[in-house]
C-alpha cells in the first residue's frame, strides 16, 4: 500500500479479515468446489472466466485444486488482484476513495477487510465507537451471525463513501469457505472518479448522518431505509452540519397521519359533542386499531426476540414508541367503541328501566 495521505486518521491495514473472539473452521477436502474449466494455451481466457462454474456461484477457486492450475483467474479475493485507487479529502464528508485508472462495469475492485465479530460484539463496539464520539461508521454485516468492523484495522475499501446513485456495489463471495464482501464496478468508471456504494441494507450503527452524496434520488440520511437507522438514530449536536438534523422521521410520515388521526375522526368529535353516533365506522375503528397493533407485534417481533424479552424496556427506543402508539390507538378505539356502547345502550335503558319503575303502567318505557 502507498504511504496514506497526510491527516488520515490512523488505522491498521491488512488484507486478510483477522476474526475476533471467533474460531476459523477448517475447510475440509470434500467441501472445496472444484470446476471443470479446460485451460487452452492458445487462450488464456479460457481459464475460470464468467463461465466457470465456481465464478457462477461466487465462489473462488482453490489452489491446488483448480483444473487451471497457476492460469487460473478465479482466485482475485485470494491473489488481492484490486484496482489501483487513491484516497482523497472530500467535502463535508471525510476521507473517499477514488479509480485510479479506469475500471470496468463488474470489476472487482477492492474486498473490504477488517475484524470479524459476532453480533454482540457489533452491538457493543458500536456503543462504544459512539461513546468516544467517532462519527464515521465502518461496521457492515457479513451474515446473519457476524459482522465486518473495519475502524481499527482494515482495507482502503473503508474510505469508499456511501452514494444514493452508486458507481459500486458489494457482493459476496465464498473465499475458501469463508464469506467475504467485495466491492464490485456497477458501471464503466474512468479515472478520477469517487468510488461509491450503496450503504442500505449493509450500513450498521452510528449516528444519524446526512446525506452528502448529492444525487438527485438521495435519500437523504444514510443508511435511511435500514433497521439500522431505526435502531441507532442519534443526532450530533456539535455545529457539524454534517450531522446536525432538525427532525428526524422515526418511521414513515404516512404511519403518523395513520396514528394521529385516531381521536380526531368524525365519530369521536360527534361522540365528545354528543352527537349521532356511526357504530359501523367505531367498530371498523376499534377493529382497524388492533389489526396495526397486530402488525406492528409481527414487525417487531424478530427484534423483542433478539433482545430476548417481551417488554418496551427491551426494544431500542424508536421501535418501543411505535409499539406505545399503536397500543394508544388500540385502546382509544376499544375506550370509545365501549363507552358509546355504555352511554347509548346501556344507560338509557337503565334510565328507562327507572323512569318504569317509577311510572308503571308506561307501556312505551318498558318496551324501550
Ligand atoms: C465507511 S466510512 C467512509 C470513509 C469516511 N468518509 C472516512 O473519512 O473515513 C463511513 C462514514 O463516512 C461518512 N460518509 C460516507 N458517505 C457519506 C455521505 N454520502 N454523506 C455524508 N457522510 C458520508 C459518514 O460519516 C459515514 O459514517
Amino acid at each position: 500500500m502507498d504511504q496514506l495521505p497526510e491527516g488520515v486518521p490512523p488505522f491498521i491495514h491488512i488484507s486478510q479479515n483477522e476474526l475476533f473472539g471467533l474460531k476459523r473452521k477448517k475447510l475440509k477436502e470434500e467441501d472445496i468446489a472444484i470446476c471443470e474449466c479446460v485451460y487452452d494455451e492458445t487462450n488464456p481466457e479460457s481459464a475460470c472466466g464468467e463461465r466457470c462454474l465456481n465464478v457462477l456461484t461466487s465462489t473462488e477457486c482453490t489452489d491446488g485444486y483448480c483444473p487451471c492450475r497457476q492460469h487460473c483467474r478465479n482466485q482475485k479475493f485470494q491473489k488481492c488482484e484490486y484496482a489501483r485507487t487513491k484516497l482523497f479529502k472530500t467535502e463535508g464528508r471525510g476521507w473517499g476513495l477514488l479509480a485510479d485508472e479506469n475500471i470496468k462495469a463488474g470489476q472487482f475492485v477492492i474486498e473490504y477487510c477488517g475484524e470479524i465479530i459476532s453480533s454482540a460484539e457489533a452491538e457493543k463496539r458500536s456503543q462504544a465507537y459512539e461513546t468516544l464520539g467517532l462519527k464515521d461508521a465502518y461496521i457492515i454485516s457479513l451474515n446473519a451471525n457476524c459482522f465486518i468492523d473495519a475502524t481499527r484495522k482494515g482495507s482502503l475499501a473503508r474510505f469508499i463513501n456511501h452514494s444514493c446513485q452508486p458507481n459500486c456495489e458489494t457482493r459476496k463471495w465464498t473465499v475458501l469457505g469463508e464469506t467475504r464482501v467485495g466491492i464490485f464496478a456497477k458501471k464503466d468508471i474512468s479515472v478520477g472518479n469517487e468510488l461509491a456504494y450503496d450503504y442500505n441494507f449493509e450500513w450498521y450503527g452510528g449516528a444519524t448522518v446526512r446525506c452528502l452524496c448529492g444525487a438527485a434520488n438521495c435519500s437523504l440520511f444514510l443508511g435511511a431505509k435500514s433497521h439500522g437507522f431505526q435502531e441507532y438514530n442519534h443526532v450530533w449536536e456539535d455545529g457539524d452540519d454534517r450531522y446536525t438534523v432538525e427532525k428526524i422521521p422515526l418511521y414513515d410520515s404516512a404511519e403518523d397521519e395513520q396514528f394521529s388521526s385516531y381521536g380526531t375522526s368524525p365519530s369521536e368529535r360527534e361522540l365528545a359533542a354528543g352527537g349521532e353516533i356511526h357504530w359501523l365506522g367505531l367498530f371498523e375503528r376499534k377493529n382497524k386499531a388492533n389489526a396495526d397493533l397486530n402488525s406492528v407485534y409481527d414487525e417487531i417481533r424478530p427484534i423483542i426476540e433478539k433482545h430476548e424479552g417481551d417488554s418496551q424496556d427491551s426494544v431500542p427506543t424508536s421501535v418501543a414508541m411505535k409499539w406505545i402508539d399503536a397500543t394508544c390507538a388500540k385502546y382509544k378505539a376499544d375506550f370509545n367503541f365501549h363507552f358509546s356502547i355504555i352511554k347509548n345502550v346501556m344507560c338509557p335503558s337503565i334510565l328507562a328501566e327507572n323512569e318504569a319503575k317509577l311510572s308503571p303502567g308506561d307501556g312505551q318505557n318498558e318496551t324501550k
